[in-house]
């Protein structure tokens, strides 16, 4: 499990680490954890030419040390100032020391342009905002340089506790981070900024419950469900799928395909589009009668495709079995009534229908993906699964939240969604909890994604196909 912890957490660790060690020798471990990952990115360190981008605090303190640890090596290392009066006295000695010089802002776009790279000590974790003025035409020099950027804890301008970005920021190639992960390194649109992300450990002690926790292969593998020699459909789980209108008859097939791929023993459809399912999965179970007598269940999944058909979903609202609802669905259902719910539920909105449901602009989610997903969870008591490049998944009850770390922007096509919800709703029926089950799924499906697209568009049907591969891939290791 990778977990990220948020700034608070962080400065707490850290006083109180500090407060056992020599002065400065945290900012040795990080500035040489800095320096190695630079020195790889280089490959030769001797003759590179690399610029330190500084501001007014640690991070630029950091830079200026792993600079400093650069230019003894032989590379040749300028400082570039934002406020020369506040950079760390103790690292601008250092690099003095070592033969590096500082300049001031004006020379900066000339060694940008020429560097083979740059590092972003702007602003860490004491940041604020996106980049100020002053700093604002960095940032364009550096996205115009042919330099690798190597980002100095965290890109500066993004920030670190929700993953906004608002305003400008530094886009970097990598991003060597201290202690922990931060939120903001693993949530659009900040993750982007980030490249790929470096964790320099250097002894922090950080609380059991983290602020955000993305899965990795052996985390989903212990959470898939295995059947027992004896069991029997019954006992491995029969998923309802109420999707699909005489409109879209496709949601209905895309969901059965996701969930006939999640360990569910036996996957059960009610709705107008039975013709069209059973064409396609001759294995499915179809009722023509409503979710209330269509048979035994272990869970529901309600929504995709549904039109305007508020008395289904009202109807699988009131099983006391897991539900997942989604697309449609999530506007059909009466809050009141997802609240009143016993069984476990998971709401799966995309940013567009989380700010339906938030009563807020679609931006507002798509910038502040962590607070969204909070909130919707505190509101309906429901666990709910963010859906976009960084899937988030909050619980009911708050505790970590979990962020996806396999999806690919591929996935946002048509369709793939049904897919989504058929498959987490099948975990669900298997036996997962909301959570367990909608991470588990939004983690095969991004892999399957990954699998089906290798590199070129793929429809939602390629997704669904590939999601044996995933599942074989994630238990295999
Ligand atoms: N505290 C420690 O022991 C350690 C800290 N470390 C480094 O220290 C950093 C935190 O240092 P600080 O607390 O000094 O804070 P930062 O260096 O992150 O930033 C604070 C400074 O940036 C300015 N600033 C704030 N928002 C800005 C913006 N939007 N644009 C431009 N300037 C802005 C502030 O005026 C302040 O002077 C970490 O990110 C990490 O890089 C590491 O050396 C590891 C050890
Ligand atoms: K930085």
């Amino acid at each position: 499990m990778r977990t990220a912890y948020g700034v608070e957490t962080v400065r707490a660790a850290e006083r109180e680490l500090m407060a056992r060690l020599p002065e400065g020798a945290l900012m040795q471990r990080a500035a040489a954890g800095l320096a190695a990952a630079c020195a790889d990115l280089l490959g030769r360190v001797y003759g590179s030419r690399v610029v330190l981008l500084v501001g007014s605090g640690d991070n630029g303190g950091d830079a200026l040390y792993a600079g400093a640890r650069l230019a003894r090596r032989g590379a040749g290392v300028s400082a570039v100032l934002l406020a020369p009066e506040r950079a760390h006295a103790g690292g601008l000695a250092a690099l003095r020391r070592a033969g590096g010089r500082a300049v001031g802002a004006e020379a900066a776009g000339e060694l940008i342009e020429r560097a083979d790279l740059v590092l972003d000590g702007i602003v860490g974790i004491g940041g604020k905002g996106g980049l100020r003025p002053e700093a604002e035409p960095l940032a364009g020099a550096v996205a115009r340089a042919r330099a690798a950027v190597v980002a100095v804890d965290l890109p500066s301008g993004v920030d670190a506790d929700t993953g906004e970005v608002r305003g400008t920021a530094i886009r970097a190639d990598l991003t060597v981070t201290f202690g922990t992960h931060k939120p903001g390194l693993l949530i659009d649109p900040a993750r982007e900024y980030a490249g790929s992300v470096r964790l320099v450990g250097i002894g922090l002690e950080l609380p059991a419950e983290p602020e955000l926790e993305a899965l990795q292969h052996a985390d989903v593998a212990r959470l898939l469900p295995v059947p027992a020699a004896e069991s029997d459909k019954y006992r491995r789980g029969v998923v309802g799928i109420a999707a699909g209108s005489a409109r879209y008859p496709g949601a209905a097939v895309l969901a059965v395909a996701g969930a006939l791929r999640g360990g569910a023993g036996a996957v059960r459809y009610v709705g107008p589009a039975g013709q069209a399912v059973i064409a396609r999965f001759p294995e499915t179970l179809v009722s023509d009668r409503g979710p209330e007598h269509a048979g035994r269940v272990q869970a529901w999944v309600v929504g995709p495709g549904a039109g305007d058909d508020a008395a289904t979903v009202a109807e699988v609202l009131a099983a006391d079995v897991p539900v997942l609802i989604d697309a449609d669905g999530l506007r059909l259902a009466e809050p009141s009534a997802v609240r009143a719910r016993r069984a476990p539920t998971l709401m799966t909105p995309h940013a567009g229908e989380a700010a339906a449901l938030l009563g807020v602009e679609r931006n507002e989610v798509e910038n502040g993906r962590l607070s969204a997903v909070r909130e919707l969870a505190a509101r309906y008591g429901a666990a709910v699964l963010l859906k976009g490049s960084t899937t988030l998944v909050a619980d009911a009850g708050g505790g970590p939240v979990r962020v996806n770390p396999t999806g690919t922007s591929w996935l946002a096509t048509a369709g793939s969604g049904d897919v989504l919800s058929g498959l987490a709703g099948s975990l669900l029926a298997a036996g997962l909890s909301a959570v367990d089950a909608g991470s588990a799924a939004a983690y095969l499906h991004g892999l399957a994604g990954r699998f089906a697209a290798d590199g070129a568009p793929v429809g939602a049907h390629d997704v669904a196909e590939r999601i044996a591969a995933a599942w074989r891939d994630v238990v295999r290791g």
